[in-house]
């Protein structure tokens, strides 16, 4: 199979756009962690970040929310962020206030632990309360309980379970909560870094299913990094593959998977048995991705 060129032209508008972003751990020696980065996620779409331990994956995440704390430094590079309003911001130089307002509303992040970060004393109420107090300060307090239902009924997690306090939920249903938490705001843009690895895998299937579904009803953009390659080729729209800091190839994931060019690409591909031959093959159709208990049969 080729690429399929008219494909790519169809390519919704941009979103976020890093243009030759390069990244420094400042210790001795220096650990140069991106290089020369270009990237664009395109409205809407799950962009797969694939590449082994250590490529620059999650500083390259970091870098494009500027969640980076010292010793990474961004020496190089640009980060626009296209508002759905038309307007265009400038991550790099944000002020600290701007930024406050942005990350969260704009882009929100989940992490792999993120669900530790919820903090056990206080209830699932309270923590949703306070991420809509604090970026929408006019709103009342039954909107916001109308507002916190919802977002744990569209994560799956029954809306009762809001006067519970996380040490009460499952790991699974506290990185839900953590999903809900990440949507508060409607973003546009999700970064999820390897959000369901901690978890079993009944549990991350059952999870990745719920992200398809919200990604399809509201339309934000994921940045999605795994190192689970079989996923990230079944659910992403286009995949990058990092090496060393750089990213060495780029394409949808049908290409990447289909023609892939780079012999590291190759390589990685072949590190999976479970995507060669009949059971593995490559099933996805156009942007619809297949049903993730498919994937997981
Ligand atoms: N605080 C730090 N100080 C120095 N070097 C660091 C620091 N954090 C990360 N690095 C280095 O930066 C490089 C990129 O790391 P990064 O965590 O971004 O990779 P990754 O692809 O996300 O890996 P993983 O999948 O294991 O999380 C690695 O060489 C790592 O050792």
């Amino acid at each position: 199979m080729s690429p399929n060129p008219a494909a790519r032209s169809h390519l919704p508008e941009p979103v976020l756009t890093a243009t030759n972003v390069s990244i420094e751990y400042e210790v001795e020696p220096p650990v140069k962690a991106v290089r020369d980065v270009s990237i664009t996620l395109h409205r809407g779409e799950i962009l797969g970040l694939a590449g082994e331990s250590g490529c620059g994956k999650t500083t390259l995440a970091y870098g494009l929310n500027r969640l980076l704390k010292a010793p990474a430094l961004m020496t190089s590079g640009e980060v626009v962020f296209h508002d759905r309003d038309g307007h265009d911001i400038d991550v790099v130089g944000l002020s600290a206030e701007g930024l406050r307002a942005f990350r969260w509303d704009k882009i929100s992040m989940v992490f792999q632990g993120a669900m530790n970060s919820l903090n056990p004393v206080i209830s699932i109420k309270a923590q949703l309360f306070d991420v809509l107090t604090t970026h929408r300060p006019g709103m009342g307090k039954k909107a916001k309980l109308a507002r916190a239902q919802e977002l744990l009924e569209l994560v799956g997690v029954d809306p009762k379970r809001l006067t519970s306090f996380p040490h009460e939920l499952s790991g699974g249903m506290r990185q839900r909560v953590m999903i809900a938490m990440a949507l508060a705001l409607d973003p546009q843009v999700m970064i999820m870094d390897e959000p369901t690895t901690a978890l079993d895998v009944v549990v991350q299937r059952g999870i990745i299913k719920e992200i398809m579904r919200l990604r399809e009803r509201l339309g934000f953009a994921v940045v999605f990094i795994t190192h689970d390659l079989p996923l990230l080729i079944e659910i992403s729209d286009r995949i990058a593959v990092m090496l060393q800091g750089e990213i060495v190839e780029e394409g949808t994931a049908e290409e990447v998977y289909r023609t892939p060019k780079h012999e590291y690409t190759k390589k990685l591909l072949s590190s999976f048995p479970s995507l060669r031959g009949e059971r593995g093959d490559f099933v996805r159709t156009g942007v619809q991705a297949q049903a993730p208990e498919e994937i997981a049969s």
